[in-house]
């Protein structure tokens, strides 16, 4: 772990989830700053990671080697502009997080010609169990690059698209896709429930069911679909099940929200991108 020093511009769910797990990956609490205008937010950083805060962003982003623009999409325009004559002295790197907007459109409000990474994380990170995308500008220096990837990789899994557009899809995928699993165990939870379980059985069951299907998924040999067969007996109780989810289009209505979460993506961007 280098000993750069990291500062959260925004401290919000993401940037609980991003400090917690490079906390737990042993960064040192000292060298991470974090800025927020709401002080209850900042207390609780203080309070739970024993991190540096303020709520100042200028103060945050003064000595930082990385900044991580962790502040949502309608706000980084603003944020960007109140440190854009820091950033320009001394070129630190930027990683945005925010969903949507374009690199170029980040650059810019930065005062240009700045080294950005636009990543796209997920809230598992806090348990180093994330998923993130990086996608780097051409100002971005290989070792640059490293350190990105060494303060993503820190958190979780930790991959690079060369096109920009993918981040879109990306979005869609993993940086939502804990959503959509948690409200899959909410849908679980409550059908048991109807089925007349207690409540406390039936989430401790769909709970562990879903983190062993998670664990043979991720680390055995076989793909899901396989997974899938070895537990629908011929004229059994799970065939009954996929086949009402079959006749209910499941697979059409993924698809469907995936591509809804992807052009939201894409909006966002010409919504909070322009000048
Ligand atoms: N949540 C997620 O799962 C993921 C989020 N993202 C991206 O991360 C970014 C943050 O999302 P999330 O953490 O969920 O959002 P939050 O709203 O939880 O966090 C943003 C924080 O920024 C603070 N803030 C508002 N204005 C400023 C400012 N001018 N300077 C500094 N801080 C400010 C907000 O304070 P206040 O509440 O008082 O306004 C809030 O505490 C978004 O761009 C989102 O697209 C990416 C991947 C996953
Ligand atoms: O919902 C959002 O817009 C953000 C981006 C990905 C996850 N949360």
């Amino acid at each position: 772990m280098s000993d750069s020093s990291i500062a959260f511009i925004g401290g919000g769910n993401m940037a609980h989830s991003l400090v917690g797990g490079m906390i737990a990956s042993g960064r040192k609490p000292t060298s991470i700053w974090v800025a927020d205008p709401f002080v209850d937010q900042l207390d609780n950083h203080r309070h739970r990671h024993g991190v540096n805060v303020t709520q100042e962003n200028t103060e945050a982003a003064a000595n930082a080697d990385v900044i991580v623009l962790a502040v949502k999409p309608q706000i980084l325009r603003d944020a960007a502009a109140q440190i854009a004559s820091i950033v320009q002295e001394r070129k630190p790197l930027m990683l945005s997080i925010a969903a949507g907007l374009r690199e170029p459109d980040i650059s810019r409000w930065l005062g240009g010609d700045v080294p950005v990474v636009r990543a796209m994380p997920n809230t598992p990170a806090l348990i180093r169990c994330g998923a993130t995308v990086l996608y780097a500008n051409p100002s971005v220096t290989g070792q640059q690059k490293a350190l990105a990837e060494e303060i993503m990789g820190a958190v979780g899994l930790c991959l690079w698209v060369d096109e920009e557009e993918h981040m879109d899809a990306v979005t869609a995928t993993s940086g939502s896709g804990p959503a959509y699993f948690f409200h899959m165990m909410e849908c679980m939870q409550a059908a048991a429930e109807d089925l007349g379980l207690p409540a406390d059985v039936a989430r401790q069951l769909v709970l562990q069911t879903a983190l062993g299907a998670a664990r043979m998924a991720s680390e055995g040999e076989d793909e899901p679909g396989t997974l899938r067969e070895k537990v629908t007996s011929p004229g059994g109780t799970t065939a009954a099940a996929l086949e009402v989810l079959g006749q209910e289009d499941l697979a059409g209505v993924i698809k469907k929200a995936l591509t809804a979460a992807r052009d939201r993506s894409r909006t966002l961007s010409d919504e909070f991108g322009k000048d």
